[in-house]
């Protein structure tokens, strides 16, 4: 990814996540207390307590789109690899804790032509996910430059988690687990691998991300804190596989 700075846009919009609470400080924080009701979410069907906008970010054809596909639908596009176009989103609400959480995910392009695009919606994201592909050592060597492109655009207490996906390439891998939890570490960052084909660690990556918000939001004092990092390490499933 070559890191040609481009200007902030102005003209796109996120539709509004509906109402969401103070994930990253920009809006008050909900009075810590049992979930609001339930409410039906924008487009009626799923009823949900609150709601979190999370980004997918990366490099093209790192597997945004597939590893979202994966935690919506359950499926992998395999075959052609159609780049996204712009920015899209989708929705699912999940259960945490008894508590309805709707994430509202926006699955951005990672081509440089539409960084303009996407700059604009940094800002109402309360959690990023930032993508490499463990077969494509470019993808994590743009790691850093993606950190800096967040730092500038996002919240500054955004909640953020670094996936190596496609570790099912096992034959075609060039990025060392190590070496993803050695950058990880370096950023304080919590890591996993994933595979949106397999679908190793895809739900436990949002699901973690759900606790996170949840938490901050809702807290009640008697809770014991939830832990992101520790949570991510607990609960990973680790790949056996050590190449190169
Ligand atoms: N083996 C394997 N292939 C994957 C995996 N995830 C995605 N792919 C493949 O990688 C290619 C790119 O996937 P996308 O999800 O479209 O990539 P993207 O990050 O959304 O790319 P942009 O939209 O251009 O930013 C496709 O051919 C997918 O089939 C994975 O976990 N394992
Ligand atoms: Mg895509």
């Amino acid at each position: 990814m070559s890191r040609k700075k481009t200007p902030r846009s102005k003209g796109a919009s996120a539709p509004a996540a509906s109402a969401p609470p103070a994930a990253n400080g920009s809006r008050p924080a909900r009075p810590i207390g049992p979930p609001p009701p339930a409410r039906p979410s924008l487009g009626g069907g799923d009823f949900y307590n609150v709601a979190f906008k999370i980004m997918l970010v990366g490099d093209s054809g790192v597997g945004k789109t597939c590893l979202l596909v994966r935690f919506k639908d359950g499926a992998f596009l395999a075959g052609t690899f159609i780049s996204t176009v712009g920015i899209d989103f989708r929705n699912k609400v999940l259960d945490v804790d008894g508590v309805k959480v709707k994430l509202q995910i926006w699955d951005t392009a990672g081509q440089e032509r539409f960084r303009s695009v996407t700059h604009a919606y940094y800002r109402d994201a309360h959690a990023l996910l930032l993508l490499y592909d463990v077969t494509n050592k470019a993808s994590f060597d743009n790691i850093q430059a993606w950190l800096t492109e967040i730092h500038e655009y996002a919240q500054h207490n955004v909640a953020l988690m670094l996936l190596g996906n496609k570790v099912d390439s096992a034959q075609e891998r060039v990025v060392k687990r190590e070496d993803g939890e050695k950058l990880a570490k370096e950023y304080g960052l919590p890591f996993m691998e994933t595979s949106a084909k397999t679908g190793l660690n895809v739900d436990l990556a949002f699901t973690a991300i759900a606790k996170e918000l949840k938490q901050r939001s809702m807290k009640a004092p008697s809770e014991p804190h939830f832990r992101l990092h520790d949570y991510v390490k607990r609960e990973g499933q680790g790949t056996s596989c050590c190449r190169p």
